[in-house]
């Protein structure tokens, strides 16, 4: 029996942070200000906290200004709306995130289309996601970004392959078969309802599994010596008693000797995100100061 290979995304991930450095510094140097990102959370959800407090501490490790703005989960719409008018208007700001899920009373559309296009380092504003269904220049959501390096970290060229997404999504799923139409792959995105999920998915050289329900896709579904992305990032019971664990969306121990690749949960998908996160912020910044974006990031 064959085994294949975990893909390092925390390792991935780490390098790209220190590439990002040198090319922050670069920026410094031209505009005399370094690029600034700006987090808004939103009441005490402890995992959004957790993420908020790592996206602080990683933007100022590669040498960025980060502006956090922690409001009740009280809030209501008008005063967040306000919020994000003043950030659109803060010369010292390049990007600005809303950390998702919001409240259950807030719009969270009408929040992220009240965020300026130029400064969306999520990608999540209509503008960005149009431009990148039509093949524009576009802030590209994290996630969806992440995967696509290390797949073609991965694999080289992807032309030609057939992927299937499982999940639909704005924010992983549709854009992440965006980028792989982008790069020519033969696309499926499959959901809750498509029938026959696993002979679907053992069609593909390529899967993403971003559905949110704990080890769903099983070893067997998988074609031999495909590439599986794993998005999923559940909390589960653990095997001791009162201990909680993270697993994906793919049952890996069983998948491990079909594939070719797969990203562990965690220490795959997740570590990109924000290290993606960052290389927007620094696009974001060099566009608004009419600087070339830079190249192979
Ligand atoms: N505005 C946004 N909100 C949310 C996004 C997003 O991209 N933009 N994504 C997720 C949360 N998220 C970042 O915000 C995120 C999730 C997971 C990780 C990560 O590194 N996970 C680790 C495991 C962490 C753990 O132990 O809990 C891993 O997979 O190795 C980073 C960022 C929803 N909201």
């Amino acid at each position: 029996m064959t085994i294949g290979k975990l893909i390092d995304g925390k390792g991935f991930a780490a390098g790209l942070r220190v590439q990002l450095t040198d090319h922050i510094i670069d920026f410094v140097a031209k505009t005399g200000r370094k690029p600034g990102l700006a987090v808004v959370l939103v009441g005490e959800d402890p995992a959004s906290a957790v993420y908020v407090r790592s996206k602080g501490k990683m933007t100022v490790e590669v040498g960025m200004e980060s502006f956090e703005f922690r409001r009740p989960a009280s809030i209501s719409q008008d005063e967040l709306l306000e919020l994000i008018e003043e950030l659109n208007g803060d010369p010292r700001v390049d990007g600005i995130l809303v950390q998702l899920p919001l409240p259950k009373h807030l719009d969270e559309q009408a929040v992220i289309a009240a965020i300026d296009p130029a400064k969306d380092v999520d990608g999540f504003h209509v503008i960005n996601s149009g431009r990148l269904a039509v093949g524009l220049p576009a802030l590209v959501p994290c996630t969806p970004l992440g995967c696509l390096m290390l797949l073609k970290d991965e694999l080289g060229d992807l032309s030609g392959l057939e992927a299937v997404v499982v999940g639909r999504s704005n924010i992983v799923g549709k854009p992440m078969a965006q980028l792989l139409l982008g790069e020519s792959c033969t696309v499926t995105i499959a959901h809750s309802r498509t029938r026959d999920l696993a002979s679907v998915v053992h069609r593909a050289d390529i899967v993403v599994a971003a559905v949110g329900r704990p080890e769903m896709i099983k070893g067997e579904w998988i074609k031999p010596g495909a590439v599986v992305i794993d998005v999923g990032i559940n909390r589960v019971a653990a095997e001791e008693e009162g201990k909680t664990k993270i697993v994906g969306d793919v049952a890996t121990a069983e998948a491990i000797s079909h594939v070719r690749a797969i990203t562990p949960v965690p220490g795959g998908v997740g570590p990109m995100t924000i290290a993606v996160l960052l290389r927007n912020t620094l696009v974001a910044a060099c566009v608004r100061a009419g600087l070339k974006a830079p190249e192979g990031l």
